[in-house]
């Protein structure tokens, strides 16, 4: 396979910037201008580490000025709060609200209550932190949003949502010591949870705030009496299960099964094999990221910090770029890296930059210290592959301005400190976390994997369920897994933890791979071949390309059967006449095929019966189903077999059930 140096640049750059919007582009190509050709192929080109690279880009007079004249005049681009527009909204939801009370019918209630949450939802991520715009709602504009946001909850039946608004409302300034409404909130709330206990003790107190006003606490008694135990309109998503991981942690390999091992050779790298054998269905690694970011585009419907799907979305108190799902979720990620990231999240999306430098960026961000920050990403970068040797002088140029970039950005947000100068010109410690992103941004490039949650329907878990892509991630002992283009593992999600999970059975040594996107069922050898040394930087050898498998669609039924004998490995044709034995080639024995065949018939009507399950969304009855006859299967033959692979993929698609999924 030749190798096509145009695509692999074009794929190199596009892990740097997503597309050719934004400035970043026109600051590498004002750069590159700049410096001209020949600087950049014979002396950039031919610098021997990152450290050189940054030092250059900073220092040699053939680039840093337009690298500092740029660098300079990074700024705070945020989406700010409005408290104006927040208490707008805020009376939008009340209007709908009120109307959602007198309406008689019951499908225009629940629209007019939907909306009133809209509003809500909006009023919440408009409104300042408390005491910071005093001019309007007397500073208390965001605990008013919360407060209105619960009233509507309660009358969806959603008690537990509605109790964390009453919480934050008071956490966000709102008198409720004295306030008999704030009790009765709180009785309706718990009435709807059907937690009648709590809501009686929260009664008591409202009555006796409320003293001779006993018309108020008789009408919240009716309420509270008749509120249903309702289960939320729409449950969004159901709980996604943590699986365990088959017979137990691997000491050596952190979130990897103890059922497999690592091992490396000279053409492949590192890689994981089964260190036993792996059953269909085996969990082989359970990995949280090092550092994962969502993608832009799911910033108003995604949680930033957990990546669940939002209903109610809790505000950041100093940005309304991005939300959260809970206050638990709000407190972790604004106490770590949103602090740093807050007030630039939306230069960020101007630049154009990819997920991939948000992630490089995170591992400073989230890190506990500086030094902790720079041993993390030093190690990644000593331990992850890289490929220095395929990378082209402009590629080093382009990651190194990138670097710089994003070290300006932590210069700015402080991170470093306060700074005595406004200048970019980086101290020795700068000079250093800007080589650490360097390298973090050559390794993310080969190691990152896409993260995705499942999205289904009203009606059906699997019929019109499709991936959605959420953001990305880098995962240590993750990043271990080599490519083929017919795994042996499928992947999916629990938040933004990495399960793999076995769609076949291994033998001891038997390699444990992932796919990293060109897949043999839908593309042909030509095509992943180039996709693959683009992307990857090498070429696949593995058994699908040796015998260059075809498509799924023209895959015939004409499997492949073991030899029956002991201990001979050799696979056999279909037998023309099953009536009459087949002599193999390698052990020279007269075989019959007859037992196989019977089997594979049981095999294939497994398979119906899995489906059957699916169908009738028994996720758990058709798990085991595919699990028990993929690796009967392959105890008689061989891949590629259509049946086995739509049965591995819907194994696939069952197991992405049981993990995070969501409705639309
Ligand atoms: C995520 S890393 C996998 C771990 C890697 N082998 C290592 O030693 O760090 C991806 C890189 O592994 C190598 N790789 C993955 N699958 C491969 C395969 N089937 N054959 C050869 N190299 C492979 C490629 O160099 C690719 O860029």
């Amino acid at each position: 396979m030749e190798y096509d140096t145009n695509y692999h640049q074009v794929c190199s750059t596009r892990t740097v910037q997503s597309d050719k919007k934004g400035f970043f582009n026109e600051f590498y190509v004002d750069v590159k201008d700049a410096c001209g050709d020949k600087w950049l192929q014979n002396y950039f080109g031919k610098l021997k580490s990152n450290a050189a690279r940054i030092l250059s880009i900073f220092s040699d007079r053939e680039v840093c000025d337009p690298v500092l004249g740029v660098l300079e005049h990074v700024q705070p681009v945020y989406k700010q709060k409005d408290v104006l527009l927040s208490s707008q909204r805020r009376a939008q939801a009340d209007k709908f609200y009120l109307m959602s009370c007198s309406s008689e019918i019951p499908d225009e209630r629940k629209e007019l209550l939907q909306q009133a949450l809209g509003h809500a939802n909006l009023a919440v991520m408009r409104a300042p932190g408390p005491q910071v715009d005093t001019a309007i709602d007397n500073g208390l504009s965001l605990a008013m949003a919360y407060r209105t946001r619960a009233t509507i909850l309660i009358t969806m039946g959603e008690g537990e949502a509605a109790l964390s608004d009453l919480k934050l409302a008071t956490n966000f300034g709102l008198e409720t010591k004295e306030s008999v409404d704030y009790y009765c909130k709180m009785a309706k709330a718990y009435a709807v949870m059907g937690e009648k206990a709590r809501a009686e003790i929260s009664l008591k107190i409202a009555e006796k705030l409320a003293g001779a006003d006993s018309a108020l606490i008789a009408a919240c008694r009716k309420e509270v009496a008749a509120a249903q135990h309702a289960k939320p309109e729409r449950a969004q998503h159901k709980e996604a299960v943590v699986p365990a991981l088959t017979h137990g942690e691997n000491p050596a390999l952190s979130g990897a099964a103890n059922v497999v091992k690592l091992v490396d050779t000279k053409e492949k790298g590192r890689f994981v094999v089964a260190n036993e054998g792996i059953k269909t269905g085996d969990v082989v690694l359970c990995e949280n990221p090092v550092a994962a970011c969502l993608l832009p585009s799911f910033f108003g419907t995604n949680c930033h910090h957990c990546f669940k799907r939002l209903r109610t979305p809790v505000a950041c108190l100093h940005c309304s770029g991005i939300a959260f799902c809970s206050a638990q979720c709000m407190g972790e990620a604004c106490e770590s890296y949103h602090r740093f990231e807050c007030q630039f999240m939306d230069l960020f999306i101007g630049s154009g930059m990819s997920i991939l430098c948000f992630i490089a960026l995170r591992v400073f961000t989230q890190a506990s210290s500086l030094d902790d920050g720079l041993t993390t990403a030093n190690l990644l970068f000593e331990h992850l592959c890289s490929h220095q040797d395929e990378r082209q002088a402009d590629d080093h140029l382009q990651r190194s301005l990138m670097a710089g970039f994003l070290m300006r950005v932590l210069q700015k947000a402080q991170y470093f400190g306060r700074r005595k100068t406004e200048g970019v010109n980086p101290t020795a410690v700068e000079l250093q976390v800007a080589t650490a992103l360097l390298g973090l941004l050559q390794v993310l490039q080969y190691n990152a994997h896409e993260i995705y949650h499942t999205m289904v329907t009203d009606e059906h878990c699997f019929e019109g369920c499709r991936v959605i892509y959420l953001g990305a991630g880098l995962y240590g002992t993750g990043s271990y897994f080599n490519h083929e283009c017919c795994p042996s593992v499928a992947g999916y999600y629990v938040g933004k933890k990495l399960v793999l999970a076995a769609t076949k059975p291994h033998r001891p040594n038997e390699t444990v791979a992932v796919n990293y996107g060109p897949i043999f069922t839908k593309m042909n050898l030509k095509e992943r071949q180039r996709s693959l040394r683009g992307r990857y930087a090498f070429s696949c050898n593995c058994m699908t390309c040796q015998e260059n498998w075809p498509l799924l669609q023209k895959i015939d039924k004409q499997v492949r059967f073991w030899c029956t004998s002991a201990n001979c490995v050799n696979l056999l044709r279909f037998p023309k006449d099953l009536a009459k034995d087949v002599r193999c080639p390698r052990c020279r024995k007269n075989i019959s095929l007859k037992e196989s065949v019977v089997r594979l018939i049981k095999v294939e009507e497994q398979y119906r019966e899995a489906a059957e399950a699916m169908q009738a969304q028994k996720t758990n009855e058709a798990i085991d189903l595919f699990k028990e006859a993929i690796d009967a299967f392959f105890q008689i033959a061989a891949l590629p077999h259509k049946d086995t692979l739509i049965a591995q993929q819907s194994l696939l698609k069952c197991l992405a059930d049981t993990g995070s999924t969501f409705k639309k």
